[in-house]
């Protein structure tokens, strides 16, 4: 009992710290849970809490604005959390019974605050509970409906209907609200696929370890903690990346020996699979313009024993130093996006970011597209992706490009390159490919690969 009264004091620290410091919720759960002493049991506890509660924001505000005389943002920051996260739990958590979830919450009130506010959190949380009915939401095809039941921003929500149509709208939406799986790939320099897949067995009884059909070298791992504190990750053995995240090396297909250029390399996920791909022979360069993630891509490029790259602060479009200009076999531009093939994992970007930021990161990635192209050499290749399913930022962009450098032109071999998984449920836009995130539970994607004319 006392140990899950902790937990719910550490998610709404947690949300707080996401809310007024606008920390990355991921960042800011693993910071507090390292050091809460929590057990297993109530980490899971929390981690449910914190994503439940920021993607759930929507609709926990859109009632409690019908609870709270006038209107949740009339409370205290922390007071307005907490009633999100006692309304979350009352809810979406059926395992967690109404009178504990009321209890505990006004438990918390009344350590922080004073006796009026557990009042009013009581008071709001019990008439929640006897008007429950009246907060059935049923989807009518109307954006605002789709917004409330999924509990997404309209204006998103309206960007995707026009993009995908209103049915496969409602789906991407209803997969962002599902908990992500973790997989992982093998490092083949430093060890088997097999022996890693017994070696994590062994050490979580019950794990599911299961290879993946989305992308060779990758499993799927479920019930097995956290896969990072396994001697084998320190060993090199593997990278727990999304698996649509992983097409994106598949994508570029660099070989042994070739020049290669990663221009938004942080935290170097993707550079250390290409180079693992060529098999640590040729070279590497893995750029990015901020100081401090220059060390990330450092640090993986250690622990997985990699000898071929070279990490660079840069600013891509400062790009080429002498000797550099044309001189790559493959760029790949990873670029900086909305994020929206992520939400599963940062739910918080949902309520962040805003609709004139897709303009704005859509300038910067013309940008950098125009430098990457600088860079790579005659008969070389050009790989394009984010992670966002926002067409402006992907295969509009890529058209674009195409338009104003007629000396690229789209790779017709792309698909190839793929599992028959991906060339089937993936949809083909122009140059590249578009997965969305119902498609393999995974990452929403976009890649496109382009040659420039030898
Ligand atoms: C989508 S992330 C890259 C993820 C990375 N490719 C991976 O797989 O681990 C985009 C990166 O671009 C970097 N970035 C943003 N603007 C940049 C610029 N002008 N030049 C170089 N890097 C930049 C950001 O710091 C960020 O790390």
């Amino acid at each position: 009992m006392a140990q899950e009264r902790t937990a719910r004091e550490t998610a709404l620290e947690i949300l707080l710290a996401v809310e007024e410091r606008g920390a990355f919720s991921n960042l800011a759960l693993h910071e507090h849970l390292d050091r809460s002493g929590l057990d297993i049991r109530d980490r899971g506890l929390v981690t449910e809490l914190v994503y439940g509660t920021i993607q759930r924001q929507y609709t926990l505000d859109w009632i409690l604005g019908r609870l709270v005389k006038k209107g949740p943002d009339s409370l205290e920051r922390w007071v307005h959390q907490l009633l999100r996260l006692g309304l979350y739990q009352l809810r979406y958590l059926d395992k967690i019974p109404s009178r504990a979830a009321v209890h505990e919450t006004v438990r918390i009130a009344n350590l922080r605050g004073h006796r009026g506010i557990s009042g009013l959190i009581n008071g709001v949380l019990r008439s929640y509970v006897r008007r429950e009915r009246e907060f059935n939401l049923k989807p009518d095809g109307s954006v605002r409906s789709l917004a409330l039941v999924h509990s997404f921003p309209e204006w998103m929500v309206k960007r995707l209907i026009d993009s995908y149509g209103p049915g496969t709208a409602a789906d991407i939406l209803a997969s962002l609200n599902r908990r992500p799986h973790v997989s992982l790939r093998v490092n083949p320099l430093q060890a088997d696929p097999a022996r890693v897949a017994n070696a994590l067995t062994q050490s979580f009884p019950g794990a599911e370890v299961v290879p993946s059909e989305v992308v060779a070298q990758a499993f799927t791992v479920r019930g097995a903690g956290n896969p990072a504190l396994h001697p084998g990750f320190a060993r090199g053995w593997y990278t727990i990346q999304d698996e649509s995240s992983m097409l994106v090396a598949e994508a570029v297909d660099p070989q042994p020996g070739q020049r290669v250029l990663d221009g938004c390399a942080a935290p170097g996920g993707k550079t250390t699979h290409m180079a693992e791909r060529m098999g640590d022979e040729g070279f590497l360069l893995a750029c990015d313009v901020h100081p401090h993630k220059v060390g990330l891509i450092e640090e993986n490029v250690r622990r997985l024993s990699l000898s071929i790259v070279q990490a660079r602060e840069a600013d891509l479009r400062s790009l080429p130093e002498e000797g550099e200009d044309a001189s790559f076999d493959c760029v790949l531009l990873d670029a900086p996006c909305s994020g929206w093939g992520v939400i599963r994992r940062k739910p918080e970007i949902k309520w962040a970011r805003e609709a004139e930021a897709v303009e704005e990161l859509s300038r910067l990635q013309r940008e950098l597209l125009h430098a990457a192209a600088r860079m790579v050499k005659p008969g070389g290749i050009l790989v394009y992706s984010t992670c966002t399913m926002e067409p402006r930022e992907n295969e509009e962009q890529v058209d674009a490009f195409l338009g104003n450098h007629p000396d690229f032109t789209a790779d017709p071999t792309l698909l190839e390159r793929f599992s028959a998984k991906v060339r089937d449920q993936a949809l083909h836009r122009g140059a590249g490919i578009q997965i969305l995130p119902h498609h393999f539970e995974s990452d929403g994607f976009f890649i496109a690969r382009m040659v420039k004319k030898g």
